[in-house]
């Protein structure tokens, strides 16, 4: 591929906490073709020493500015970011930032309404003046309850005191986003897989999506 004026197909996978992003996107692995940006979490649990989201999920009314701005930033930058295979998978977005995020923590009062102003503002300096391409978003769709008891088992630390209504709010944003589709400046086509179903039975439900996203590559690179 040319990557001097081409983008790559850009995939953007998105879903609540504990939905099997990480997974979703290791499964694309064994492909060549396409190049694999998992969230930042690491960044976001150590800058400069600062383990951030644990401040946000202690403290939230405290750190949520800080830990979106943060958030926000480190993704930008995997938007930017060059990549020289004919696909990019990225899991979640500066989208899903402004989309569920920052609009839930606006919504519980833990980023105060000139905070909230701020952040978007950047997003709208983001989207008017620095493309963010997105050529298809694959929303991993999951129960609340079943993603809840998967943050439990998986026992990150810092999420261990997100309540069940956390991710019933998150999961009614991420419908809204994209079954809804209620905001227009993200208008690429939504595949949605059933993410409930556990890893014995995911890698079939994986396989629709590769057919998708594997023949984009071939089409992108035949080009
Ligand atoms: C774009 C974006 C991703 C993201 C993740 N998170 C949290 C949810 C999980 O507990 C952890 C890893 O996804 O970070 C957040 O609070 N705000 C976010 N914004």
């Amino acid at each position: 591929m040319d990557s001097a004026n081409s983008r790559p197909f850009t995939v953007l996978v998105e879903g609540n906490i504990g939905s099997g992003k990480t997974t979703f996107l290791e499964h694309f692995r064994q492909f060549e073709d396409i190049t694999l940006l998992t969230e930042p979490v690491e960044e976001w649990r150590n800058l400069k020493g600062w383990n951030l989201l644990d401040l946000m999920y202690r403290d939230p009314s405290k750190w949520a500015m800080t830990f979106q701005a943060y958030v926000s930033l480190t993704m930008l930058e995997m938007h930017r970011r060059p990549t020289r295979t004919p696909v990019k998978l990225m899991e979640r977005s500066i989208f899903s930032a402004k989309y569920c995020f920052v609009e839930q923590m606006k919504r519980l009062g833990t980023l105060h309404p000139a905070q909230f102003a701020v952040l978007d503002e950047w997003f709208t300096f983001i989207n008017t003046e620095i493309p963010v391409e997105a050529d298809l978003i694959v929303y991993l769709k999951t129960t609340p309850s079943i993603v809840y008891d998967r943050i439990k088992k998986r026992a990150r630390s810092e999420e261990q005191c997100v309540p069940l209504t956390y991710i019933e709010e998150l999961h009614k944003l991420h419908e809204d986003w994209l079954i809804n589709r209620s905001h227009a400046d993200c208008p690429a086509p939504v595949l949605v897989l059933d993410a409930d179903l556990d890893l014995s039975q995911i890698t079939e439900e994986y396989k629709k999506s590769e057919h998708q996203i594997l023949r984009k590559a071939v089409n992108v690179v035949m080009q």
